[in-house]
């Protein structure tokens, strides 16, 4: 007869063994499996004292080619397909988004959420010239790597990051920031419900700030659907 504490140890291992299942091998739990790949990675960086996005930009400035867009973006895709998962958008998305852009072909354009400035690179690389891109990233850690990156790349004077919250720094885009109105619109950020759950709510938003054209057309990723993400594309 076994006693309570084998018993407990027995749940315990049981339900440990469930939990890892479900974060490893069930694709419908893709935020465990974020989260699961966020507190390892995070882990590591204690011990090792370097965050995992300083990983990354050592990483594209010792391979990369400088001044090369093309080559940082293969290089942080190689590094976050062989190394160490992280939340760009990523090739396969990528390559949605570069379709859109090319479609568009816009003058005027803002993404929400730089990160380490992997989407902001791929966007900038296809810009024509004289385009403005404004980027928008509230940590400063992400925000500073992504410039270094946006600097590697020779795309400095194509792109301006804005430090701050998305909620800040929207209502400041007019005035402060010369906006007039924005041709392309990437949210890849936490969305809010007036982005997720309803996108036309979110074109009207962006509209009453009197940032947008009427839309003529909406792209959305969610096919593509990776690790839970998915990024709303507007070209307005
Ligand atoms: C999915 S990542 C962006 C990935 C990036 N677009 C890429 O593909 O390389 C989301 C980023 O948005 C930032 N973020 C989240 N909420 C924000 C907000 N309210 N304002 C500004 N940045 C925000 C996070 O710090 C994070 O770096």
């Amino acid at each position: 007869m076994l006693d309570l504490s084998t018993v407990l140890l027995l749940a315990a291992g049981a339900l440990f063994a469930y939990i890892l299942y479900i974060v490893l091998h069930d694709q419908r739990r893709a935020y465990a499996k974020i989260v699961y790949h966020e507190i390892t990675i995070r882990i590591k960086d204690l011990l090792i004292n370097q965050a995992k996005e300083q990983r990354v930009l050592q990483f594209v400035v010792e391979n990369a080619v400088r001044g090369d867009p093309q080559s940082v973006v293969d290089h942080i895709d190689k590094y976050c397909s062989q190394k160490e998962w992280a939340m760009n958008v990523g090739d396969q998305k990528g390559l949605i988004l570069d379709n859109v852009v090319k479609e568009t072909n816009p003058n005027t354009l803002l993404e929400l959420g730089t990160y380490c400035g992997y989407s902001t690179v791929r966007i900038a690389r296809l810009l024509k010239p004289g385009a403005r891109f404004l980027t928008v990233e509230f940590n400063p850690a992400y925000a500073s790597v992504a410039k270094q990156i946006i600097e590697f790349a020779g795309l400095k004077d194509k792109v301006q990051i804005l430090e701050g919250s998305t909620h800040d720094i929207i209502p400041q885009l007019k005035k402060k920031y010369e906006v007039d109105t924005l041709d392309f619109v990437f949210v890849d950020h936490w969305k809010e419900k007036i982005f997720t759950r309803y996108p036309t709510y979110g074109e009207m938003w962006f509209a009453q700030k009197g940032l947008c054209h009427p839309c003529r057309q909406r792209h959305c990723s969610r096919g593509a659907r990776l690790f839970g993400t998915c990024p709303y594309l507007w070209p307005l």
